[in-house]
């Protein structure tokens, strides 16, 4: 499933980007005047591979959950069982994420791909669980190559079946206490920066913890033969490093989250990202295949360091800027209505030649 989804996938197509560039430029409004907005529809028509792009409409979110063997390590104020009660929070609609699907229509899917619990049948569930919970990433490797392919394969499996029930966007989510402890990793490893410069707060700890975390996530490179040197290129790395980088340092909901990247992009789906551990996500989904990168619209900046770092390496500008640092998918979510109405404008605005309205002699 995996190969024949990166098989299937193609970078944007050039032509689909010029076509939108030229139609912006007859709308009614003086060139550029919406700014980042025209970029986002002209990449959404690249992605879709027409222009205008389709409306990114109905959005579904997918909220990925698992837990973390370092969690051991005190890198988080919050107790492991956080992950699993904020998940039965998900599926009674009682969630930040839950108010912010409402208030744009969404729909929300939970998946387990790890929680280090078990949970009742529930409709609203999708029970992939690889594991409860992965290993301790600083002391080995976090989970093993093929565990990390089945989790890749169950977001692949998500994207698939919520576009064949209609979605015409997707928008990432996680849950998962310690996964910020993982995302740094993650971001060290595949954009070369410094732990120290890509290691957050998470979800608000002290100095002393920080430092902690820090020196965590310093030992998960070295303990698992990821070298700093040379800042790696992420669309440089062979696809079985990307793999095992991920598998070595990531969490089950960062692979699932980049399968879920992946298979929105083969379905020519965009793909909203919320926050940091959906920026890790996408770099390694970017690392297994460069193009998928040009389905992705980046939702927000979160709080956190390293998601400016992994923006920044996947060349993505974030559309919300709030300090949120959250999860769950909330800045995604955000992020939907403005990319719904850059979309619409291309079908929707008037041209110079249709609406009589004269150009600019200069
Ligand atoms: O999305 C973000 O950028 C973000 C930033 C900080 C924390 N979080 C959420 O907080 C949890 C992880 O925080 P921590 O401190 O336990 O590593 C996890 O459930 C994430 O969804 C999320
Ligand atoms: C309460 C709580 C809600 C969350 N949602 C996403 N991550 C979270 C972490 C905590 C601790």
């Amino acid at each position: 499933m995996l190969a024949e989804t990166l098989a299937a996938l193609r970078p944007a197509d050039p032509r689909a980007i010029a076509d939108a560039r030229a139609h912006q430029d007859r709308l009614t409004k003086p060139r550029g005047s919406l700014g980042a907005l025209e970029e986002v529809a002209v990449r959404l028509a690249g992605a879709a591979g027409v222009s205008p792009p389709p409306m990114p409409e109905p959005a579904a979110l997918a909220i990925f959950a698992a837990d973390h063997g370092v969690h051991a390590r005190g890198v988080t104020p919050w107790p492991q069982e956080v992950t699993v009660q904020m998940v039965h929070n998900f599926l009674a609609e009682g969630a930040v994420a839950n108010a912010f699907a409402a208030q744009i229509g969404a729909s929300v899917t939970v998946v387990d791909v790890g929680i280090a619990a078990d949970l009742p049948d529930d409709a609203r569930l999708v029970k992939r669980k690889i594991a409860y919970g992965t290993a301790d990433l600083s002391r080995g490797p976090a989970m093993s190559g093929e565990e990390a392919v089945r989790a890749l394969e169950a977001g692949i499996g998500v994207a698939r079946d919520l576009v064949a029930s209609g979605a015409r966007c997707l928008i990432t989510g996680d849950m998962g206490i310690a996964n910020t402890t993982a995302s740094a990793a993650l971001i060290a490893a595949f954009t070369g920066r410094d732990p120290a410069a890509v290691t957050g707060l998470g979800t608000g700890v002290t100095e002393e913890t920080h430092a902690r975390k820090i020196a965590v996530v310093r030992e998960a490179l070295q303990v698992n033969g990821i070298l700093m040197e040379g800042r790696p290129d992420p669309h440089g790395l062979k696809l079985q490093e990307a793999a095992r980088v991920l598998a070595a340092v990531g969490g089950f909901e960062h692979a699932a989250i980049a399968g879920f990247i992946l298979g929105g992009a083969a379905a020519r789906v965009p793909v909203i990202l919320d926050g940091v551990i959906a920026g890790a996500a996408a770099l390694a989904a970017a690392a297994l295949s460069p193009a998928a990168v040009d389905h992705c619209v980046a939702g927000h900046r979160s709080a956190e360091p390293g998601h400016s770092a992994a923006l920044e390496h996947l060349g993505l500008r974030p559309l919300v800027d709030l300090e949120l640092r959250l999860g769950e998918g909330t800045g995604g979510l955000l992020a939907h209505p403005l990319v719904c109405a850059a979309v619409r404008v291309m079908h929707e605005v008037a041209t110079f030649d249709s609406a009589g309205v004269t150009e600019k002699h200069m």
